[in-house]
């Protein structure tokens, strides 16, 4: 992510949506190709060469869609405009919650991942439950005046208003590596501000 790499550090949005895009690029991309064998075949069946077959489609989790349609999305909420994903839907589901922090666990478990940090409020709902999954500690990024000892800060804005996150001096050792979890990214501010954060006294990748 940085130039300067020491820290590594990955950032998690815990409910992952279905990225229709995606799926549709890799359909395209093999009907594309599937034209293209065709062509070749009508052209000279003798002198060229078998095709490649086109890659299969991407296979997208089936989780996805069950995470996705968890996620109730609250037009105008806190103020005007908002378009609020709520995700307390989802933890009323068992299995849900659980595919949501499968997925990451999956994806981290043996990476080397010394840490989790998770950001107030909502990553600490995903964060420590994916953290005692991979085997990582837990940092908690909290919002000001809550962490007792010394702390390093980040101001930052979001789609309403402005805050900051803070972090304990000391809950990273040099050169350790750092995943960020939390529920959503809407503006990236709040992700930036994480970043800052570890990167004030780590460096990033
Ligand atoms: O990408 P951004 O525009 O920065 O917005 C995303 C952030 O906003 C929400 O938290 P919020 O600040 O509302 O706090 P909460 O978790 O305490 O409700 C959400 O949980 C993310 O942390
Ligand atoms: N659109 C949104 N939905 C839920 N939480 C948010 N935090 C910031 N923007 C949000």
């Amino acid at each position: 992510m940085g130039e300067e790499a020491n820290c590594n550090v990955a950032m998690e949005s815990a409910a992952p949506k279905e990225n229709g895009h995606t799926t549709g690029g890799a359909a395209a991309e093999a009907k594309a190709a599937a034209a293209a064998c065709a062509e070749i075949a009508v052209t000279d069946a003798a002198a060229v060469p078998k095709p490649t077959p086109p890659p299969a489609a991407v296979a997208v989790d089936p989780r996805l869609q069950g995470i996705s349609d968890a996620i109730r999305v609250v037009p105008h909420f806190p103020k005007q405009g908002i378009m609020f994903n709520d995700i307390t839907p989802l933890l009323l589901r068992p299995g849900v919650f659980k595919d949501a922090v499968d997925i990451f666990v999956e994806r981290y478990r043996g990476m080397a991942i010394a840490a989790v940090a998770g950001i107030e409020a909502r990553g600490f709902i995903f964060g420590p439950a994916i953290a005692l999954a991979i085997g990582a500690k837990f940092i908690p990024l909290r919002k000001p005046k809550k962490l007792p000892g010394e702390v390093i800060s980040e101001t930052y804005v979001l789609e309403y208003g402005t805050d900051c996150l803070q972090m304990h001096v000391g809950a990273i050792e040099p050169g350790e590596r750092v995943l960020i979890v939390d529920d959503l990214v809407a503006t990236g501010g709040t992700l930036c501000a994480a970043i800052r954060l570890l990167g004030t006294h780590y460096f990033l990748i």
